[in-house]
């Protein structure tokens, strides 16, 4: 048996959900290009978990399911209050507050499909309201409750902010939520997987999920670039300051990916997102300077941006703190992660791969008086 380290291009399961093929992103069959450009999340919400774009009838129908299931818990929110809100990363909190969730559903361990489906509705409903509840408790504001007729990206900003957010704004997020909604086999996904197979519950298996995304080689990764842009501070600084860390062989958060060779498709559609909205908010220093780092590290280490780098800036530009970065990740991920919770368990079985043993050959137990 020999490992494969990382289990770098191992087919691990057969997945109808999403492809990358050739560098280029299709959800169901629709390149990510087109979704992006011309549908709404909660369009994409169905695309991934029907496996087919919603009729009319069908998107109004899961669009008041989402705002009906927005609410939560009053148990849930007691808990965020308790938290140590100033000390604790976000992510954790998201992560606390949706495994709470699921003590206070009673179908959390009712394994039969339509239940799962309804746990899913929940769950994607409930996220974007632990993020902003978050988000509001830590600076001292009460949660602000969602609008039922506001569009799923137009309310996630309207919880965070407490005000009806503009045209521009709620554009910039449906892209980014389509954007990140899913990726194929991505570290928390698999990890979503991994944890369903064994048959355990959907909140376990987006907790598990979240705990995954939460590390910066994956989600963590846009809240990163933010803190490379802070510390750079202005274009002039950028050749020095990523020059330095190329030398010192850090990573340049942003850059990179394993499965893209020529570039990730996502991040064109941020960085002219980027552009236009640090332009209109008179702030394009964060726009230029991510574009000199793109610069620099594509000729220097020939590594392309992914999803994460632009996003950095365009969140930045919509008056997001940093640390909400990876949970609004969440936010949209919860969807991709949920359906393939529901793909898992319609084909389900055990996923339990081997390890090749690299420690000590057989030993002779000594008791612990003679060691
Ligand atoms: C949504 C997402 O999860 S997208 C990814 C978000 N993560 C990041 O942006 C973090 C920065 N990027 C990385 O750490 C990596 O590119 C990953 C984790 C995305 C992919 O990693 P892997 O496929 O395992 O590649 P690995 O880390 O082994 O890197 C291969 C080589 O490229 C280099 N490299 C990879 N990414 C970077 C980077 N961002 N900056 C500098 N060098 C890099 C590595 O140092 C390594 O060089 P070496 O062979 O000389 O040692
Ligand atoms: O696919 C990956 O490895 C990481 C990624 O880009 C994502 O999850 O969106």
């Amino acid at each position: 048996m020999t490992a494969t380290r990382g289990l770098e291009n191992v087919v691990a399961t057969t997945s109808s959900i999403s492809s990358i093929i050739d560098d280029t992103l299709t959800y169901v069959g629709y390149n990510i290009d087109d979704l992006t450009e011309n549908a709404s999340f909660e369009e994409i919400i169905y695309l991934l978990w029907h496996l087919r774009l919603p009729k009319e009838n069908e998107l109004s129908e899961l669009k008041k399911q989402l705002a009906d299931n927005m609410a939560i818990p009053d148990e849930v929110i007691a808990q965020i209050k308790a938290m140590p809100v100033q000390n604790i990363h976000p992510m954790a909190a998201v992560r606390t507050a949706v495994s709470a969730l699921g003590l206070f559903d009673e179908e959390a361990d009712v394994m039969e499909e339509e239940a799962n489906y309804r746990k899913a509705v929940r769950l994607q409903a409930k996220i974007a309201t632990i993020v902003t509840a978050f988000a509001r408790i830590r600076k001292g504001q009460e949660p602000v409750a969602p609008k039922s007729d506001l569009s799923f990206a137009a309310n996630f900003l309207y919880m965070l902010n407490g005000e009806m957010p503009e045209d521009i704004e709620v554009e910039a997020m449906n892209k980014a939520l389509v954007l990140h909604a899913d990726h194929e086999l991505n570290a928390s996904t698999f990890t979503a997987r991994v944890c369903v197979a064994t048959l355990s519950d959907v909140y376990s298996g987006v907790t598990a999920a979240i705990g995954a995304l939460k590390g910066p080689l994956h989600g963590g990764a846009n809240e990163q670039v933010m803190k490379t842009l802070t510390e750079i501070g202005s274009v002039e600084n950028v050749e020095s300051v990523i020059r330095k860390k190329l030398e010192n062989k850090e990573k340049i958060m942003g850059f990179g990916h394993r499965v893209y060779q020529q570039g990730d498709p996502r991040a064109k559609h941020l960085r002219e997102m980027s552009k236009k909205l640090t332009e209109l908010r008179g702030e394009s220093k964060w726009y230029e300077m991510s574009l000199k780092i793109e610069e620099i590290v594509t000729s220097e280490k020939k590594l392309p941006p992914n999803v994460d780098f632009y996003s950095a800036s365009v969140y930045h530009s919509l008056g997001i703190d940093h640390d909400l970065f990876t949970p609004i990740f969440a936010v949209s991920r919860v969807s991709g992660w949920l359906a393939h919770i529901l793909e898992q368990y319609s084909n389900n079985r055990l996923i339990r791969p081997r390890a090749e043993y690299t420690g000590p050959g057989m030993q002779e137990y000594v008791p612990v008086e003679k060691r």
